[in-house]
């Protein structure tokens, strides 16, 4: 008996806006008894740039949950606290490893009802954090979007958390199509699979176009030195001054705890990607060699980092992900139809697409973190330094590369590196070889307008989506 394949409504997931709320976040909590925190978000900027947020935060009473009533309601308490949490404890003159109970008490209870960690995860500066420009227009398209609260205030910190909402968006109705495919693949509908692979490649094709508008407006400067340090978590947080992490103080039993920060490993979305399509990611530093090559069982090592951000993932969304796991048969499906040359492509489409989304978040990284780290200057010698605690994350970062990492905890390009290697298996390496020692496209891949090596040596593809050649992607990333 084959286990139901999953109705994403039961999760709080729709085909408008996928993982993002269901209904628009809530731009203030109604009841009353909330507005010192609704005084506090308010002015959070103005707060931050006095210094006087750590003392009014303190000042504060230790307002109940039991106020809140909606699902919505406790997704902006959760935005609302965690916004709180990060400026409080990184835009001091240096960060502060103490939680109050005055944000401590209501943040876990907050965490409990929507099983998230108390940290500022993708969640709660994505999903929950937008809002429509015009009423009228569509509510997720990027030039239709605004952010309820920011750190900072800037346009570039909106524009960085509305690249991943419109990207949310976008992906959205890929969800039921790549259900229906399952359901086709069990009744062997070959020609519906296809189908469906083919609106997939389309969408990560256009959820690619939305990555690469990230540079029109996130200054990268602005986003090192004055955004990211905000969104810092207190793992691996020793050089930044948190050799312990975050000491949550609930009033009686105070206790040390870490947390990744915020990422958009965290969403449900990648993750759903690659699970429905069969890409596996490994352990960071083993190759597919290393691991028992072959066996599709279910004791396979993980990216432990990929598979641990889905405790920083909202629970029923985490639960989705688990039950699609659990049902995903598409990379089999087209393994055991090999001659089926219009299945074959759209899969292959898909990886290539998502391998592309891969290589192109890479560019980013480097130009957003890794450039930026090497002009990072010390505090002194800065003219116009930013938020004090944050500003000297920023300037703590080693020099040495291999030590950079992501706020959530990696060793960023070697982990992204792998991600990005183990997407491309198993079928566009192994036409992609065929094609390199055979010449041109054979018949499996006739629909394929135009599949060949250039005489410069780059492989070009001209397929489903458009054409797209090795040489788009920067310093040599993809190997075909
Ligand atoms: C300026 C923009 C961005 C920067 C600097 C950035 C940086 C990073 C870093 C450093 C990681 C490694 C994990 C960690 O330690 O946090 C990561 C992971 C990841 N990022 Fe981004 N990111 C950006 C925007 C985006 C956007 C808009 C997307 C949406 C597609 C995205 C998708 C991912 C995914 C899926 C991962 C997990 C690794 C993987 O599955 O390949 N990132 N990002
Ligand atoms: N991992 C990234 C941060 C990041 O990607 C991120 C963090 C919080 C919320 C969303 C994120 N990604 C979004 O576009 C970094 O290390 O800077």
């Amino acid at each position: 008996m084959l286990p139901p394949v999953p109705n994403p409504v039961e999760f709080g997931i729709t085909s408008d806006y996928g993982f993002l709320s269901p209904e628009l976040p809530l731009e203030v909590l109604p009841d009353p008894y909330y507005a010192e925190w609704e005084m506090i978000i308010g002015n959070l900027q103005p707060l931050l740039l006095s210094k006087r947020l750590r003392s009014i935060v303190d000042q504060l009473p230790i307002l109940s949950v039991s106020h809140l009533q909606t699902d919505a309601e406790w997704r902006r308490a959760y935005v609302i606290l965690v916004f709180i949490l990060h400026g409080y404890v990184w835009g001091g003159d240096s960060p502060t490893e103490r939680v109050p109970p005055q944000l401590t008490v209501p943040l876990f209870e907050v965490c409990e009802r929507l099983e998230l960690p108390p940290v500022a995860t993708y969640a709660g500066v994505c999903l929950w954090n937008y809002k429509p420009i015009f009423a009228d227009e569509p509510a997720t398209n990027l030039d239709n979007l605004a952010c309820l609260q920011t750190f900072t205030g800037s346009l570039d910190e909106q524009w960085f958390y509305l690249v991943s909402v419109a990207i949310e968006a976008r992906g959205a109705p890929s969800i039921p199509v790549m259900l229906r495919a399952i359901k086709a693949a069990r009744t062997g509908n070959s020609q519906i699979v296809t189908e469906c692979l083919q609106r997939l490649a389309e969408t990560i094709d256009e959820t690619n176009t939305l990555l690469q508008r990230m540079h029109e407006n996130c200054d990268p400067y602005v986003f090192y030195n004055r955004i990211r340090p905000y969104l810092a978590g207190s793992k691996n947080m020793h050089d930044a001054g948190l050799p312990n992490g975050l000491l949550y103080d609930n009033g009686h039993n105070p206790e040390y705890r870490q947390y990744g920060g915020g990422s958009n490993a965290q969403s449900s979305l990648i993750q759903f990607f690659d699970i429905v399509l069969g890409v596996e990611h490994r352990p960071t530093g083993t190759s597919r060699n290393d691991s028992d090559k072959g066996s599709e069982d279910s004791t396979k090592p993980r990216n432990s980092f990929i598979h641990e951000m889905r405790s920083y993932m909202p629970g029923p969304h985490r639960r989705f992900l688990e039950q699609i796991d659990s049902v995903a048969n598409i990379r089999s499906f087209v393994e055991a139809r090999r001659g089926d040359s219009a299945l074959c492509i759209a899969y292959d489409a898909c990886l290539a697409m998502l391998r592309v989304l891969r290589d192109k978040h890479i560019t980013i990284v480097s130009r957003y973190i890794i450039l930026q780290s090497r002009s990072a200057r010390r505090p002194s010698q800065s003219a116009n330094p930013g938020p004090p605690a944050a500003r000297n994350l920023a300037t703590a970062a080693p020099t040495d590369k291999k030590k950079l990492r992501g706020t959530g905890g990696t060793a960023l390009i070697p982990f992204l590196k792998q991600a990005r290697d183990e997407t491309g298996e198993p079928a566009i390496d192994a036409w992609a070889r065929r094609l390199l020692s055979t010449g041109p496209a054979d018949k499996k891949f006739a629909s394929l307008s135009k599949v060949g090596e250039q005489p410069d040596g780059h492989l070009e593809v001209v397929g489903l989506c458009g054409t797209w050649t090795a040489e788009e992607n920067e310093g040599g990333i993809c190997h075909w």
